[in-house]
């Protein structure tokens, strides 16, 4: 089997996406997600112009060797742009071979290790009464773990509450809007959300918090601590993950479990986290981490150390993602949790898929591949609009921070 073209489909049905397509000389097409928000563009470019050449000619089949190649050959390694181009070919190529063998995915990776992938919805509300009835309508969706994330007083916009609360979608401006930030507002507000939120849902239900970067470790520690109470399934990115050993001084504090990948890009993100068991679960994804084969490679080291997977699934990573995720998450022996961000009806019409949601759990269906297709005719009407994700600035005096 020989690949005979590839192409690069960019489109934004309710928000930007970047596909790439891989034909073979059987009749065999595989497709797979390159979306890096705020940057697509970057990656697209990266594909066409310095990937998609070294492609043609090659067998499909050969995964691992083309991952290599494509790893090892730039040179430069590594990076969000890099590694989000290696999972667009990765996914396709798995695509692909699981449409040859007429197989879903997951069996070729091994077969199923569970009845389905146990999901966490993100309830939002603009203040606590508000958060609170949304964990309870999640609860009544049937979600077994839900992310609460609320307004703060005094703060205009935070991350996590958005337009809409079924679809939230933070990318809003073709240059980043600026919000206000105040830790000491954000740790008065976050442990009373808790409080109302466990009392109202009960003890059954997982909860989790995205702390998006936004605190110091000290904060971090101490925010965990006031948590422990109320039993969270995860606190998420708790402080920014460059300096790992910071999260030592977290776990010296709280027993509350710490989630952290979302931006990371290869297993040398992981490993100094994983080895000293510095956190619980581990959120690398399949387009932000090379595709199925590194993230396979990823997991494997942090079932060593009881470490389990937490896959990043907000909207801006496409329904072709999530199927290749709901297969990789079906099979993965040390499967934690997926997130999964619902993607609007103009998006999922786009990209139809074969995954489904039920009581809690979803499963990546039957079809041969990883399931998920793109409608090129309905993609082309939505073009690229450049859009950004908010930056922060410190409330008292206007100084860039986390977002
Ligand atoms: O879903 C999450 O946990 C996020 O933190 C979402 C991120 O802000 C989003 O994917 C950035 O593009
Ligand atoms: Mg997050």
């Amino acid at each position: 089997m020989k690949i005979i073209s590839a192409k690069v489909i960019i489109c934004a049905p309710s928000r930007n996406f970047v596909t790439l397509k891989i034909e073979t000389d059987e009749g065999l097409t595989g497709i797979g997600d390159a979306t890096l928000n705020g940057r697509e563009l970057a990656v697209a470019s990266y594909l066409t112009e310095h990937v998609i050449p070294c492609l043609i000619g090659r067998d499909p089949q050969q995964i691992e060797d083309i991952w290599q190649y494509l790893y090892k050959g730039a040179y430069w390694r590594r990076g969000p742009v890099t590694m989000s181009a290696i999972a667009g070919v990765d996914t396709a190529l798995w695509d692909i071979k699981a449409k040859a063998a007429n197989m879903p995915l997951y069996q070729l990776l091994g077969g199923k290790s569970r009845t389905g992938v146990m999901v966490y919805g993100h309830a939002n509300g603009k203040d606590i009464t508000q958060t609170v009835e949304e964990v309870l309508r999640y609860k009544e969706m049937g979600y077994k773990a839900i992310r609460a994330q609320s307004g703060v007083p005094g703060l205009e916009k935070v991350y996590g509450v958005g337009r809409g609360t079924m679809f939230y979608e933070p990318a809003d401006a073709d240059l980043p809007s600026e919000h206000d930030w105040s830790t000491e507002k954000y740790l008065r507000h976050t442990p009373e959300l808790f409080d109302k939120v466990r009392a109202a849902v009960g003890p059954d239900i997982h909860l989790l918090h995205d702390v998006h970067h936004r605190l110091t470790p000290i904060e971090a520690g101490r925010l965990g601590k006031d948590l422990e109470p109320y039993r969270l399934f995860w606190m998420e990115d708790a402080t920014p993950a460059e300096n790992q050993e910071a999260f030592r001084l977290i776990r010296q504090h709280t027993t509350t479990p710490l989630a952290v990948g979302e931006i990371f890009n290869t297993i040398w993100d992981c490993k100094d986290l994983i080895e000293n068991q510095l956190i619980d679960y581990i959120r690398t994804t399949v387009v932000h981490a090379g595709g199925i084969t590194h993230l396979r490679r990823i997991a494997d080291l942090a079932a060593l150390y009881q470490v389990r997977t937490g896959s990043h699934g907000a909207t801006d990573l496409s329904p072709v993602c999530m199927g290749a995720a709901l297969n990789f998450d079906l099979w993965v022996p040390n499967f934690g949790i997926q997130e999964y961000m619902r993607h609007t009806d103009e998006t999922d019409a786009v990209f139809p898929h074969a995954y489904s949601f039920k009581d809690g759990f979803m499963h990546p269906g039957e079809a041969p591949g990883h399931g998920v297709t793109i409608d090129e005719e309905l993609a082309a009407k939505y073009p690229y609009k450049r859009a950004y994700l908010p930056v922060n600035r410190l409330q008292h005096d206007g100084t860039l921070t986390n977002w």
